[in-house]
């Protein structure tokens, strides 16, 4: 498939519509994915990045509909992460000898992903490729999201490439974010930024500015997930920025696990508490064992504090507690508030463990948690409502 994007460029890549996990298991795409590749024509041919290796040998006969592949001058690889270089072992077979535009990182990835001796042409901030009648011009972006990421910007067409940064995981024919859903694409964007991009946001910033810095026309923002940003490109710029400013709403996440319910009934009444003291903030409870880790991590993003429970087995918490602390330190979330509870029999070390791991994580501990014996009773439950106010109005 392909599909002109303007005058020069076209997109020639993969609308991955039953993609479900990405990352392994760790991110959830339940609209699934695009992997976008684009062919830049002016009086020299580019291409910039391909797609996932699963669909390598129909990117190229895709791509050999739309040009002759002796006629690319060059490729341009804006990352090298499989779902974007996935294809290149397929297409270098092809043209062996292409050069590949690339950061000095991408060298050590391509080459510890691939194991070839490609035609590897280092590129830094400010490099240019002319293409006769326009220009690409190269923009390092380490650590958005790997060190070897780089962006590419279009003179004349005014088109960022920007990779995975501005990318969803969103499976659309439309392929413009004025053609679809905007709900889906807002809840689709953000996503990806809380899943993604939260432990980079310092150099998201550093990059806004930079771009910004550069005074260039925007018309397109063209990212290697999703849609392409046409309607008004700065919006998504934008978003990006007040994310990356450890971005939280008027809403706590309670997150918990639980194996008679004896949590579940604490976490239940502990959100009773705080709607009553604040009713404006919004409470979501998930029963992590039965939820969307994707979906818990936006949450958290979104939020100013987060609770999380787990009742103590054999000294310790709920393997899937302990799974949601793993994934939600990786975050690197700033000015955010939070505890622990749970429920015990006798020895009662969650609740220890879970406030040390959420202090780990970056968290502001609150108080020390609350944790309670057995199943709770009204007067539990009582104990449970007081907590969950006095937390709330703890926070200011
Ligand atoms: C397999 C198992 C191991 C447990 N280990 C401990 C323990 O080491 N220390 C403790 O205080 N309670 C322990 N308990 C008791 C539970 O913490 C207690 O039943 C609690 O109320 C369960 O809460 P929940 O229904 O939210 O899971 C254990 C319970 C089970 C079923």
């Amino acid at each position: 498939m392909s599909f002109s994007v303007t005058r020069n460029v076209s997109w020639v890549g993969k609308i991955d519509w039953e993609l479900r996990k990405f990352h392994g298991e760790e991110y959830t795409t339940a609209r699934g994915s695009s992997y976008n590749s684009y062919l830049v024509r002016g009086e020299k041919t580019v291409l910039v990045d391909t797609v996932w290796s699963p669909y390598d040998r129909a990117f190229v006969q895709d791509l050999e509909r739309l040009v002759d592949l002796q006629k690319i001058d060059a490729v341009v690889v804006n990352h090298a992460e499989v779902d974007h270089s996935g294809a290149l072992p397929e297409l270098l077979s092809r043209i062996p000898d292409v050069p590949l535009y690339c950061s000095k990182n991408a060298v050590k990835s391509l080459t510890g992903y691939y194991h070839k001796d490609w035609n590897f042409q280092v590129v830094r901030t400010g490099d240019k490729f002319s293409l006769g009648n326009m220009d690409l011009v190269f923009i390092e972006a380490p650590m958005l999201h790997w060190p070897d990421s780089m962006f590419c910007y279009l003179t004349e067409a005014n088109v960022l490439f920007s990779n995975d940064a501005f990318g969803q995981h969103y499976a659309s024919e439309f392929m413009y974010d004025d053609l679809v859903d905007p709900c889906e694409l807002f809840d689709e964007a953000l996503k990806y930024y809380a899943n993604i991009l939260t432990p980079f946001s310092p150099s998201v910033r550093k990059k806004i500015d930079e771009l910004k810095s550069m005074n260039v026309p925007l018309d397109l923002i063209c990212p290697s997930h999703g849609v392409i940003w046409r309607s008004r490109p700065m919006n998504i710029v934008e978003k990006y920025e007040e994310w990356a400013d450890d971005y939280q709403e008027d809403q706590i996440t309670l997150l918990y696990d639980t194996m008679w319910n004896a949590t579940r009934v604490m976490a239940e009444a502990i959100a009773e508490g705080i709607r009553a003291a604040s009713p404006s903030t919004e409470v979501k409870l998930y029963n992590i064992a039965r939820s969307d880790r994707t979906v818990m991590v936006t949450d958290v993003f979104r939020s100013k504090a987060v609770l999380v429970g787990s009742s103590t087995i054999n000294n310790g918490i709920l393997s899937s507690v302990a799974g949601i602390l793993e994934e939600i330190r990786g975050m690197k979330f700033k000015q955010k508030k939070a505890a622990a509870f749970g429920s015990y029999g006798w020895s009662g070390e969650s609740v220890k463990l879970i406030t040390q791991r959420l202090r780990e994580g970056g968290f502001e501990i609150v108080n020390d948690g609350f944790k309670l014996l057995w199943q709770p009773g009204e007067e539990g439950r009582e104990q449970c409502r007081k907590w969950g106010r006095e937390f709330v109005n703890s926070l200011g």
